[in-house]
């Protein structure tokens, strides 16, 4: 489903590569979160398999399709249609309301208003926003402003969430939604979700578990295969010792 060779990225001022040699296969339907350290390059692979930035080396296919070698009209195209992004920060466009923010990618698509119309309506009633359509995202609280970016991340019904730090500015309960979100589309849709986290109990949501250390992947974790949270508690140790 999502395939990376030889994945490599370094930003001009960089004393080393932020991503470095990077090979992953995430199959369709998996669950994947991504961990460690600040600075070792999780949000940049991230932002390379969604097409958000480009490879110096190696080559991304998402759903078969090779997003390293396209032109940035065909990677922003591809992007919108077969991933759908959520962010620590929710992006929401702020002078938008809710359903024009869910609306938004399918706009730029041009999809027909009949389709929008539906599409909104069905998102407003899964991510629970009934009441909330007309209110601008200064007025939701936090977990409502995701909850907004959840649903526009699927309005175009992806097979694939990337999803960066997306319970990052949430208290315990508000985490614990969106996680339940997230798992229930992994469950219920078989959607492909790379997650980015820092916390061991949102990982814990996940099937696999990415180790990520300057730019390489140290460790590639399965629930079945270990104690998820002991690996990952040995992971954190070793890096504070
Ligand atoms: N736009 C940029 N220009 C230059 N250097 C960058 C840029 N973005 C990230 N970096 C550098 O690349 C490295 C990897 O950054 P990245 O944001 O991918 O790490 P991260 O693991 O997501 O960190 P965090 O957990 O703090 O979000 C860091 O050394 C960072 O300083």
């Amino acid at each position: 489903m999502i395939t990376v060779e030889g994945l490599s990225k370094r930003y001009p001022l960089g004393e080393r590569p932020a991503v470095d040699k990077v090979d992953i296969h995430v199959r369709q339907g998996e669950f994947v979160a991504v961990m460690g350290p600040s600075g070792s390059g999780k949000s940049t692979l991230l932002n390379l398999i969604g097409g958000l930035d480009v490879p110096d080396h190696g080559k991304i296919s998402v759903d078969g399709l090779s997003l390293h070698n396209l032109s940035e009209k065909r990677r922003t195209l591809i992007r919108r249609r077969k991933i759908g992004y959520i962010f620590q920060n929710y992006q929401l466009l702020s002078e938008l309301n809710v359903k024009e923010n869910i609306a938004f990618p399918m706009a730029m698509d041009r999809c027909p208003r009949e389709e929008i119309q539906m599409r909104v309506q069905q998102l407003i009633h899964a991510l629970d926003l009934k009441g909330k359509e007309n209110s601008f995202p200064a007025e939701l609280s936090g977990g409502q402003q995701q909850r907004v970016a959840i649903a526009r991340a699927l309005a175009m019904q992806p097979r694939v969430i990337l999803a960066d730090e997306p319970t990052g500015n949430l208290d315990r309960r508000r985490s614990y939604e969106v996680l339940e979100i997230l798992s229930r589309l992994h469950r219920e849709e078989r959607l492909t979700i790379i997650m980015v986290t820092h916390d061991l109990s949102v990982a814990g949501c996940a099937e696999r578990v990415l180790l990520f250390k300057d730019g390489r992947i140290e460790s590639d974790i399965r629930q079945t295969e270990v104690n998820l949270q002991r690996a990952l508690e040995d992971f954190l140790a070793e890096l504070q010792a």
